[in-house]
């Protein structure tokens, strides 16, 4: 989710190996869902906000089987995000990327992120 040239990190609670660890906010996608269809359930779910989806990164990162993680480019274009799931929530610049202890999945995302603010 990006706003104003900045990118949001949320800090996860779980699980337990995962806690403490920053990653774009999101979740599983449905079945039936496109990735831009979870992509805005999960932030309202989550943050309690609305986005608008613009695009998708053009790099997919395995996880634990049989998970992959996708990256879509969201506006903020309603409300702010207030964290329902994570303990912490920071808008991020450009040169502020590297501020925060990302998840491993997360961080080949980094540069593209840049890209996109
Ligand atoms: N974002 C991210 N998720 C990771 C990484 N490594 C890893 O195992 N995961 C796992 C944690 C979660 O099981 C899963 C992401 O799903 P989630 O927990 O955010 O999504 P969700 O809201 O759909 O979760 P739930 O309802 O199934 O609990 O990927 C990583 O590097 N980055």
């Amino acid at each position: 989710m990006r706003a104003g040239g900045r990118v949001l990190a949320a800090r996860r609670t779980a699980p337990v190996a995962l806690a403490g660890r920053w990653e774009l906010p999101g979740g599983k996608v449905a079945p039936g869902e496109t990735l831009e269809q979870a992509g805005v359930r999960e932030v309202r779910e989550e943050l309690g906000c609305e986005v608008r989806c613009v695009g998708v990164l053009p790099r997919q990162v395995p996880l634990a089987w049989p998970l992959v993680l996708h990256v879509v480019v969201a506006d903020l274009v309603d409300g702010e995000p207030v964290p329902q799931e994570h303990d912490a929530v920071r808008w991020l610049a450009a040169d502020q990327l590297e501020e925060v202890g990302w998840l491993e999945g997360d961080r080949p995302f980094l540069d593209l992120v840049r890209g996109w603010l």
